[in-house]
């Protein structure tokens, strides 16, 4: 695919990460798609799945469906394919499939008329190298993010899932054309909840990331609004 790099319009996906569809919509009722892009986790869509979907595009939100589909690379390929059917901005599967599963995703992909982006998770946030190396992978994690992020482009994906921190490392290695999608943004006061390689969103910005995905600093503030307002400014500032 390796579409150019699609920077116009909100760089922020706010994580809809919600046990039922009422829950989200509350949400989504205050967000406006000029501000940001929505997406739709594992637990809203088992609990919501299509219809919410529906329900998101019809008003107008660019939509990540994140299943991070990871099987056979025929299974991964028919799940693309039903993915994309739903209208989707955007679909991710895990890097760690492998090249063949990874293209087989693409294939399925590039049959449509107007495909879906399509993007690969290399090494999850909540991952360090300690992670790593329990799981057998003795590596440094960014030298992982470095590896799964090379064969993901060469598999011709759009992009991969990313910390921010090896944002800046991709970049001089993947070039321009490839999107960095990041979460585990936290603002300077937050915790990091379960997530392990955290930066603010500026910081995640000037490294490099095209999109930031931000759940609980926005979606668990007292104003969600108000916060996802002022992290839209301060990215502004900082463009
Ligand atoms: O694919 C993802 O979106 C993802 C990959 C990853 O490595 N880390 C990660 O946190 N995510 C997702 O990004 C969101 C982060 O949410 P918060 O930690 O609440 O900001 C969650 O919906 C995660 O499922």
């Amino acid at each position: 695919m390796y579409r150019q790099r699609i920077v116009a319009g909100p760089r922020i996906i706010v994580a809809l990460d919600f046990s039922d569809a009422a829950e989200a919509l509350k949400l989504v009722a205050l967000l406006d798609p000029r501000l940001c892009r929505l997406k739709v986790g594992f637990e809203l869509f088992v609990r919501a799945g299509r219809p919410l979907v529906d329900t998101l595009v019809a008003r107008g939100f660019d939509v990540f469906l994140d299943l991070k589909f990871h099987d056979i690379p025929n299974t991964v390929a028919a799940a693309c394919r039903a993915a994309a059917e739903l209208g989707v901005w955007m679909l991710n599967v895990h890097a760690s499939g492998g090249a063949t599963m990874m293209r087989a995703a693409r294939d399925a992909l590039m049959e449509l008329d107007s495909p879906p982006m399509l993007i690969a998770v290399t090494v999850l946030t909540s991952m360090d190298t300690s992670d790593l190396k329990s799981i057998g992978i003795d590596r440094l994690a960014h030298d992982q993010v470095v590896e799964l992020a090379k064969l993901t482009r060469s598999c011709g994906l759009d992009g991969v899932v990313c910390s921010a921190h090896e944002a800046e490392l991709l970049r001089a290695v993947i070039g321009e054309d490839f999107a960095l999608v990041t979460p585990g943004i936290r603002l300077p006061a937050s915790t990091g909840d379960d997530q392990k390689r955290v930066l603010s969103p500026v910081d995640a910005a000037r490294a490099g990331a095209d999109y930031l995905v931000i759940g609980r600093p926005i979606t668990r503030a007292p104003d969600p609004l108000a916060s996802l307002h002022a992290i839209h400014e301060s990215l502004l500032e900082q463009a």
